[in-house]
């Protein structure tokens, strides 16, 4: 599998302004000196390029589509997504439809004129970075769009062939159905269609099962696009929201627990335009996504609770981060978080005479930015009753507290998450318990590992033993080189762990990786008398060398 990502170009030191791509795949980039071709760049490169360097230029998507007058999905839904995730949208009216929870009661469609007006008024004068398109439904339109696009180039365009809406009612009639196999499925870099649009597009076959998704996915990127989504949100067999991406070569899985919900109107649109508004801000394609599907899973877990309208379908709530900032216990992540991350030991505390929660608090005040609590020989009502108390401590500082291993102390205590190994409860079975938005982090000590973790919908991954270690028994040592690697191929922010003190810190940070984002430490802090004093000290050590510490391109949700 060839996605592993290098981020160290001689060509990111420029001030590049523009990247796109050339039906050839070529990549060109405009930069202060003038047109460059990247003909050796990989399309996940290019696109990090530009976000590295595009100064104080907002993000811009270009949604043309049909306004939804129930606003779950279509314009609406684009407008809203974009605005939740920090991206400029603006927008191409193509239709204007009658629509409530009930379904679509009716639809104008907008003169071709109209549409071409509006086209060229943004793309010429608004510097747009990525196109999603929704409904289209005329064949004039998808070829006003396919010159507009030839005249004003634009990053990547993605496509959601809507065609049907999850009413059943027709957005798009079969005259256009070849235009869109001709004419836009080739020129997009992703095409987005769910399983009855894949069906139409493939002319009627039955798509039942993930298997029956792969070849759909498999046959509608033959017809030209570089990337497909076959979205499973209605596949009738499957318990999960499985959704099949696939780039060309490799196939991905993507899966998330399905939300029981009757407000699923709109999850297309926005699926699509997380898509588009990820790929503005410079992300690859298969990260742009995997932070779809999560935002996608979380809008609808919040959505749960809109009460709106009469019918089967209403909207999911797109402006979840609204409602965040108003509840106070929600701690979500930052790769900030791992700079000093603190691990408890039972022993440790019992051998000096600290309660585990005078060490945690002691931790926290030498300045330890995470606390995972790892008491392997806790009974089970014990160590619940230490980790609401932890928690609390940990809530007075904003400071996240994890569970090692316990998923089910994790949940009863509403702790910020969970830290597994790679024999504990598997990473997918961990979200689909813990929800969206819970902090999951993963041990790892290969690149195989890493990625799989970061597939399966981790958080971070900490990697070691870097240096041997009593804590743990039988734990191979990777070393630093080992670190390294792990570091280079992982998509996920990594924390350092093993054998970690104040000698050999420094060795950690010097390794200069981006991804790697601090150390986690057990004995050095804990294993001491003064566990503020030591923490304090690491602490100072680590901040005179923050230099080191990388800024990971990571995924937000
Ligand atoms: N009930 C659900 N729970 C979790 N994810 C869902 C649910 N319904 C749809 N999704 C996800 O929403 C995205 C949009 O898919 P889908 O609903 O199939 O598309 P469309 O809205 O175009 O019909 C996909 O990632 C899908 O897996
Ligand atoms: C204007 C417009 N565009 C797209 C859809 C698809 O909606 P869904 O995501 O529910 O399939 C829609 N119902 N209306
Ligand atoms: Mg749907």
């Amino acid at each position: 599998m060839a996605f592993f990502l290098s981020y160290s170009t001689p060509i990111a030191h420029h001030k590049i302004c523009t990247v796109f791509s050339s039906k050839q795949g070529s990549r060109h980039a405009v930069d202060q000196f003038g047109s460059v071709t990247l003909k050796a760049m990989p399309e996940e490169m290019a696109l990090i390029v530009t976000n590295g360097s595009s100064n104080n230029k907002i993000p811009h998507v270009l949604t043309m589509a049909g306004s939804d007058s129930g606003a779950g999905a279509g314009i609406q839904a684009d407008l809203k997504t974009c605005a939740a995730r920090g991206v400029f949208c603006s927008t191409v009216i193509t239709a204007v439809t009658a629509q409530n929870t009930l379904g679509v009661q009716d639809v104008s469609i907008l003169p071709e004129e109209s549409v071409a007006a509006q086209l060229k008024s943004v793309l010429s004068d608004m510097h747009v970075d990525v196109v999603k398109t929704g409904m289209l439904p005329s064949t004039a339109m998808v070829k006003i769009l396919h010159d507009s696009l030839k005249q004003f180039p634009v990053q990547a365009l993605v496509v959601d062939p809507v065609m049907v809406s999850t009413s059943g009612h027709v957005l798009a009639g079969s005259s256009i159905l070849d235009m869109f196999r001709q004419d836009l499925l080739p020129m997009a870099d992703i095409v987005t269609p769910n399983i009855k649009e894949a069906s139409v597009l493939l002319g009627g076959v039955q798509l039942e099962t993930v298997t029956d998704m792969r070849s759909a996915a498999k046959s509608l990127h033959d017809m030209g696009p570089r990337n497909v989504l076959v979205k499973g949100g209605d596949l009738p067999s499957s318990s999960d929201a499985v959704d099949i991406f696939f780039d060309g070569k490799d196939f991905y899985e993507l899966r998330s627990s399905r939300i029981q919900t009757r407000n699923t109107h709109g999850t297309g649109c926005t699926m699509a335009s997380c898509i588009a508004a990820e790929l503005a801000k410079g992300s690859s394609m298969l990260s742009a996504v995997k932070v779809a599907k999560r935002y996608v899973e979380t809008a609808l877990e919040y959505g749960k609770g809109i009460n709106i309208g009469n019918g089967p379908q209403g909207p999911l709530d797109h402006m979840f981060k609204l409602k965040r900032k108003n509840s106070s216990k929600l701690r979500l992540f930052e790769p900030s978080d791992l700079f000093l991350y603190a691990v408890t030991d039972s022993g440790m505390n019992k051998k000096w005479g600290h309660s585990i929660t005078d060490a945690v608090k002691a931790a926290i005040e030498g300045g330890a930015t995470i606390v995972q609590l790892r008491e392997k020989d806790a009974e089970t009502g014990e160590f619940l009753e230490a980790a609401k108390s932890c928690l609390e401590i940990c809530r007075a500082h904003n400071t996240p507290l994890l569970i090692n291993d316990r998923v089910d102390i994790a949940l009863a205590c509403d702790a910020d998450g969970v830290h597994v190994g790679q024999s504990d409860m598997p990473v997918n079975t961990v979200r689909a318990l813990l929800g969206p938005e819970k902090i999951i982090g993963v041990s790892c000590k290969t690149p195989e590992h890493a990625l799989k973790a970061w597939a399966d919908g981790a958080d971070y991954i900490g990697s070691g033993g870097v240096f041997p270690t009593n804590t743990k028994a039988n734990n191979r040592t990777i070393g630093l080189d080992g670190l390294k690697t792990v570091c280079l191929a992982s998509k996920l922010p990594v924390v350092a762990i093993g054998g970690i003190n104040l000698s050999n810190a420094r060795s950690v940070m010097e390794l200069g990786v981006v991804n790697l984002k601090g150390v986690a430490v057990v004995s050095a802090l804990f294993d001491r008398e003064c566990v503020a004093v030591e923490t304090r000290k690491l602490h100072n050590l680590l901040t005179e060398n923050v230099a080191n510490v990388g800024s990971a391109v990571t995924e937000d949700v």
